[in-house]
């Protein structure tokens, strides 16, 4: 089921929290709406569950206008990060609780079956009988996906699944959700904002920002192509430099970097730590190490150069480097954006 929003407008009290926003999730994709807190992702998917209503704009389900369709009768299934499961009822009878109140009757034959598939899908086989109090945070999320799949929703919409989960944890489960995305090809809108989270899952990444869409493409595209400081900026592990470009060329700090094709005036370079290489054969800019932090794959240095900042860099483990030491710096494809 392909989902379409015109125009969405969305205002609470005189607050704007989502303004004009249209965009497209085709049939079977994985869309993720990625934003910083209050950039309005979780108001766009209540709009599309029909929990909230548009104030202008419409919200498409395949050729249908579902504006004004109820929840129930949207055929969404929910995984929130609190909607909590129902604690006094046991994992299966919490998968089955969809199929019980459905208008769409079943025999009871047919609800147990149906509760064994979907453990078996969210690898939870033999744990029907625990109560949500008996296992695992990680655990009681993945019934919470089995029970929204309970009733065959036509669209599946997760609100940050994993927020409240630790990092091992989140990333285990973010690879199992894109299976079994691409196990049902169920049509998906996940709302984060963990970048890493969008860009592992996602087919195509939503960028919001104080409500309105700023970039959308595919991970690749968003992480090789960012439109502004803001996305670079967001996607993460950016270093940002004030600048000054003149005929071609920024000055940050006292150092000239070529900035082909920038205008002149105030700028802002932005650099990833991949844009720096540590005792270059050649050229580079003076720099001094301040710190070397260990990681499980490789050291990342902080260092004092003439940019006007601390810069960061990796280098591979068996490189020997100390506080203190001196030596020059590579910058490959810095990013320039005008200062706002
Ligand atoms: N019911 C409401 N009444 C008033 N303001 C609201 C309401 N719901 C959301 N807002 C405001 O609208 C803006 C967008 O909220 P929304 O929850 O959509 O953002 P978000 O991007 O999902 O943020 P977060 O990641 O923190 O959940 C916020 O400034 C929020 O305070």
């Amino acid at each position: 089921m392909k989902i379409r929003l015109e125009n969405v407008v969305k205002t609470f009290q005189t607050f704007r929290a989502v303004r004009d926003v249209s965009l497209e999730i085709e049939s079977g994709e994985l869309l993720a709406l990625l934003g910083p807190s209050g950039s309005g992702k979780t108001t766009i998917l209540r709009m599309v569950a029909g929990l909230e209503i548009p104030d202008a704009g419409r919200i498409l389900f395949g050729d249908t206008d579902a504006t004004d369709i109820s929840v129930r009768d949207r055929g969404v299934g929910f995984v929130f990060q609190h909607y909590a499961l129902f604690p006094h009822m046991t994992v299966g009878r919490n998968i089955a609780f969809g199929m019980q109140v459905s208008k769409v009757k079943r025999p009871r034959a047919a609800i147990a079956t149906r509760v064994d598939d979907l453990l078996r899908l969210v690898r939870l086989e033999g744990l029907g009988d625990r109560f949500p109090a008996q296992i695992s945070g990680g655990q009681r999320q993945r019934v919470a996906l089995a029970r929204a799949l309970a009733v065959d929703p036509k669209v599946l919409l997760l609100d940050e699944p994993f927020g409240a989960l630790d990092a091992n944890v989140r990333r285990d489960l973010r690879r199992w959700l894109r299976e079994i995305h691409d196990e049902l090809g169920i049509t998906t809108l996940f709302v984060t904002h963990d970048q890493e989270e969008a860009l592992d899952l996602a087919d195509r990444v939503v960028i919001l920002n104080g409500g309105k869409v700023v970039q959308e493409g595919t991970p690749e595209e968003v992480c090789r192509h960012p439109v502004s400081g803001f996305v670079m900026n967001f996607l993460g592990d950016t270093m940002r430099f004030d600048a000054t470009v003149w005929n071609g060329h920024a000055r940050v700090g006292s150092v000239d970097i070529a900035a082909p094709g920038m205008p002149d005036g105030p700028a802002v370079m932005y650099l990833r730590a991949r844009s720096l290489e540590w005792a270059p054969a050649e050229g580079g800019i003076p720099a001094q190490i301040l710190r070397v932090l260990d990681r499980p794959d490789g050291r990342r240095v902080l260092a004092a150069t003439g940019l006007g900042a601390p810069v960061e860099f990796d280098v591979a483990p068996q490189v020997a480097i100390r506080p203190l030491d001196h030596g020059t710096l590579a910058i490959r494809d810095p990013t320039f954006f005008p200062a706002a």
